[in-house]
């Protein structure tokens, strides 16, 4: 990890920088290119791209209804109960984010309310580069279904025999998705904007993924199709003082580097002595991961940064605005008071983020790159339309067309009045 003490102002401005910005023009316009030969080429293009990014022969796109049923058998019942276990879990925290419906009379005979319909027509990008992450699909599966959309289409690079992974599968049936396509990276998101022979056309695509993924989908997001958000490469910002455990620090800063090597991981803290204890022990701890290349790769980049206060770190990591933000500080819950911008925070010595990834019931598909700043990370909400309506009665006419007349005119929009008076002359006549 690199070390800064006290950063001056030049370094801190860089501080605030992800290290691999530089580089987005180059992954943008590999990005085009898929997508103009996905657009040209269909399904054989997305064939192509399997055999050249992902090593995979594949000649049935869709995995066949044998496939899925014989993955169940595949994974051990151990971790069959630990998937239930997420799920049901995943399932209790969003279904606190059901809105009951509300009317609301604004003026005497003037009714509104607001009703949620679910996007008919959803695709869920599942990783599978460096890990087929099955636990994203519960992210991405659970609010899915929870909000009713009719039409799901999953994508996920396959492995190098052209299958795809088991777990996933078996997380698929468990969430009742049947159509899961063996695509990966800007084509499976190219396939999901525009459609392709095998893959339907889709009105919102959703999930993470690496920087391919993630220009893709921005991609698609400029040519019409709606997205979730923009969830990149994982990153953990880590607030730690002199009451934290070296040992928990280093672990939790590893967690987010053996994710990729462009992975960003930062630790703030305002202790001394705590800062080199946490640097050694992420080297001791490194050496036992079966990750450690890809998360070598990571560190190179990442920043131990020592500041002189709690208001100075909570200030910086606002700034920054991680996607993941650990407060292993002494009062967690007061310190969090002042957090303004994280996808998720997660609070006290106990609470490791890798909780978060896959089980506490909180959303693990959140924004990076700073993102955090404006956008949230996915919850039942993305999944939904919300769409208003109204009714207005003879009595609501009298009382909002006047002043709906004024305001057209005011406007210079004489249809707009007239659509009103012409009502409410006809309600004189009717009396
Ligand atoms: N922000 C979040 O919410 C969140 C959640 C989970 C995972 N993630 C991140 O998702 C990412 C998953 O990345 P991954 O690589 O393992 O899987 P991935 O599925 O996102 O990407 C793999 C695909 O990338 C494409 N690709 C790879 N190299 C390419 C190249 N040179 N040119 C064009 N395309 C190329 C290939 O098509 C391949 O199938 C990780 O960075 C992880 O940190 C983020
Ligand atoms: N940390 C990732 C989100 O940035 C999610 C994940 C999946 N599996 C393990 N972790
Ligand atoms: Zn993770």
């Amino acid at each position: 990890m690199q070390v800064f003490q006290y950063p001056s102002q030049q370094e801190w401005a860089t501080l605030q920088q992800r290290p691999a910005a530089g580089e987005a023009r180059q992954v943008e316009e590999r990005v085009r290119q898929i997508f103009d030969d996905v657009r040209q080429r269909g399904d054989e293009a997305l064939r192509h791209y399997a055999q050249e990014l992902d090593g995979a022969q594949v000649t049935e796109l869709r995995a066949t209804a044998e496939e899925i049923a014989a993955a169940v058998a595949q994974v051990p019942a151990e971790l069959q109960t630990a998937i239930r276990q997420a799920h049901a879990n995943l399932w209790k925290f969003h279904l606190t984010q059901r809105e009951a419906e509300v009317r609301v009379e604004t003026m005497p005979g003037v009714t509104c309310w607001r009703k949620s319909v679910p996007v008919q027509r959803v695709g869920l990008y599942i990783p599978g580069g460096t890990a087929p992450l099955f636990s994203t699909l519960l992210m991405l599966g659970v609010p899915a279904r929870l909000a009713g959309c009719p039409e799901i289409v999953l994508c996920t690079p396959p492995r190098k025999d052209g299958s795809v992974n088991p777990v996933i599968l078996f997380t698929a049936q468990l969430l009742g998705i049947s159509l899961i396509v063996k695509a990966g990276g800007a084509q499976a998101v190219a396939a999901l904007a525009g459609g392709t022979e095998s893959v339907p056309a889709v009105d919102k695509i959703f999930g993470p993924g690496n920087r391919y993924v993630t220009a893709a989908k921005q991609l698609a997001a400029q040519r019409g199709v709606a997205i979730d958000l923009p969830a990149g490469p994982s990153e953990v910002l880590v607030i730690a003082d002199k009451t934290a455990s070296p040992v928990f620090v280093a672990a939790d800063l590893l967690s987010q580097a053996e994710h990729g090597p462009d992975s960003q991981v930062v630790l703030l803290t305002d202790s001394a002595e705590l800062l080199p204890q946490v640097v050694e022990e992420v080297e001791r701890q490194l050496a036992e991961l079966p990750r450690r290349d890809v998360a070598r790769l990571a560190l190179a980049e990442s920043r131990a940064v020592l500041l002189r206060t709690p208001e100075e770190m909570l200030f910086f990591s606002n700034q920054y605005a991680p996607e993941h933000l650990i407060l292993a500080v002494r009062d967690a819950e007061k310190f969090s008071e002042g957090v303004t911008s994280a996808g998720s925070v997660f609070l006290g010595h106990l609470t490791p983020e890798a909780a978060g990834d896959y089980a506490s019931g909180t959303n693990h598909t959140l924004p990076t790159g700073g993102y955090a700043r404006n956008y949230s990370g996915v919850s039942l909400d993305s999944f939904l339309k919300k769409i208003t309506f109204q009714r207005i009665t003879a009595e609501g006419l009298q009382h909002v067309g006047p002043v709906v007349e004024i305001m057209a005119e005011a406007e210079g929009l004489r249809a707009h009045a007239r659509a009103v008076t012409l009502r409410l002359e006809s309600l004189l006549g009717d009396a």
